[in-house]
């Protein structure tokens, strides 16, 4: 379909994130840390273009009692994302392209005094083999899209983004050959966001919304999964 074009720029995005993840920043030293808590760490470097800020975003995460299947699962699931997805109004699942690839249309909640945004972007989940001892990852990758179905709206500006959550399970061996559970399993999450808000936005505002709600939405979706998981067989 129209879509075939997104889709090898799809492989190429995953597999960037996935190159990216766990890279040290060292190389790039213009990271800021926004803010460490316990294992949650987010970065930022201030960029602008066209006057615009499209700051790019990276954090790094360790959710206990979950594994990195599960984390890209329900970061994944169009259905249930509003159950932890507070900064959104609408969700829709405009196309599906495979069992692991869809098309989501979202509004995002008017944060004043910008006018609100929309994004429609093309949402995958996949497993990556690292290729070293590790283990594989779990990825999504959400990235905007054209769609002929959901043409720009005079009411929303449309924000272009590329967002990569790369997850890896951590699991540390019970002794004399126990059966894991919950409490030997961790994930070690990368998220990284690339947002364009598509339109002006006073630095300093978007600057703030940023660095208010990325940690929000880290903290509040990390215990979403292990609520949603707890008294759940282990999904590796
Ligand atoms: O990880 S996701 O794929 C989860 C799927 O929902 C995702 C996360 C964040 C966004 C996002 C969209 C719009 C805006 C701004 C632009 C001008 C006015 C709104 C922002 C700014 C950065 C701030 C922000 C960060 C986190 C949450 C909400 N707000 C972020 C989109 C997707």
């Amino acid at each position: 379909g129209g879509l075939a074009p997104y889709l090898a720029e799809l492989e190429r995005k995953v597999s960037e994130h996935h190159r990216l993840a766990f890279q040290s920043k060292d190389g790039e030293s213009d990271w800021q840390l926004l803010l460490e808590e316990g294992e949650m760490k987010v970065y930022r470097r201030e960029v602008e273009e066209d006057g615009i800020v499209v700051d790019p975003l990276k954090a790094q995460n360790v959710v206990k009692g979950v594994t990195a299947h599960e984390i890209c699962h329900y970061f994944w699931d169009v259905d249930i994302r509003m159950e932890w997805e507070t900064t959104v109004e609408i969700v829709k699942l405009v196309e599906k392209i495979s069992d692991d690839t869809v098309v989501v249309y979202q509004t995002h909640k008017r944060m004043w005094p910008t006018m609100q945004r929309d994004s429609l972007f093309v949402s995958s989940i996949r497993q990556v083999d690292t290729g070293d001892d590790e283990g594989p990852s779990w990825v999504v990758c959400n990235f905007s899209v054209d769609h002929p179905s959901l043409p720009v709206s005079n009411k929303c500006v449309r924000v272009k983004l590329n967002i990569g959550l790369v997850c890896k399970t951590l699991v540390t061996p019970p002794a004399d050959g126990q059966p894991i559970t919950r409490d030997d399993v961790s994930c070690k999450i990368a998220y990284a966001a690339y947002v364009n808000p598509g339109g002006w936005v006073p630095a300093s505002v978007l600057r703030t919304l940023a660095k208010r709600e990325y940690p929000r939405f880290l903290r509040k979706f990390s215990a979403y999964v292990q609520g949603k998981t707890k008294d759940k067989p282990i999904m590796f």
